[in-house]
């Protein structure tokens, strides 16, 4: 397995941030109805190694609050709240504008990246960093934090239809969206405690 040159992963954030533009190495991928799309890598990434920016719109407690009131759940869950300077933060990807890091799964059992900030000329940037080495073929996935997210009820994942890849063909936008929309209606009414996006606790500030 070919190793590339190891860049300083704060440096390498920097120019990601800065540039607005996602990494090479990662793709988008199909998983199944109940999951949606995933990220997954394409070539291998090292421990500590920064992959992806979580990209959005940066906005103010007030203005998230009021979106969360407008908004419909499946696309609540792309508005990611955090503590900045003492105040609330949102990042909002609700849009679809084929940034890849809005589209990253949880997994809170074993992720294989951290959400971190990352300040760059003092706005803070929400950033995933390799939290072990990474091989071409894994899904990249961080842990949304302690929330009882519906999909993380063993009985809701036995209980929906898992199709294999081979047999399922990829769909098309529209229908990913249908789909998701629908997907958060049936989480909806299984789970009386539904977080709709992720939280503060799971951040540190790059470098700590
Ligand atoms: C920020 S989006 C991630 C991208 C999403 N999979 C898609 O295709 O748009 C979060 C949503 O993805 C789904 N999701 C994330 N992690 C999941 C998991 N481990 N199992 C099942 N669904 C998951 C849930 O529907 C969640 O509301």
């Amino acid at each position: 397995m070919q190793r590339r040159r190891r860049i300083n992963p704060k440096e390498d954030a920097k120019f990601y941030v800065t540039a607005g533009r996602d990494k090479a190495g990662l793709d988008i991928q199909y998983i199944s109805a109940f999951k949606g799309r995933g990220i997954f890598a394409t070539t291998p990434f090292e421990k500590g190694e920064f992959l992806l920016e979580y990209r959005g719109e940066l906005i103010n407690k007030q203005e998230c609050e009021k979106r969360q009131r407008l908004y419909h759940s499946s696309l609540k869950v792309f508005m990611f709240e955090f503590r900045f300077n003492g105040k609330l933060w949102c990042v909002d990807a609700a849009k679809e504008d084929g940034s890849l890091g809005r589209l990253v799964n949880d997994d809170h059992i074993n992720p294989n990246t951290k959400m971190k900030y990352f300040s760059v000329q003092g706005k803070p940037h929400l950033c995933l960093f390799a939290i072990r080495d990474i091989s071409p073929g894994e899904e990249i996935t961080y842990n949304y934090g302690d929330s009882d997210w519906p999909w993380r009820s063993k009985d809701l994942d036995e209980e929906m239809p898992q199709k294999s890849p081979e047999t399922e063909s990829p769909p098309s936008t529209k229908e990913v969206v249908e789909q998701l929309s629908s997907m958060h209606d049936l989480q909806k009414k299984t789970s009386e405690k539904i977080q709709t996006s992720p939280v503060l606790d799971v951040l540190t500030v790059v470098g700590k």
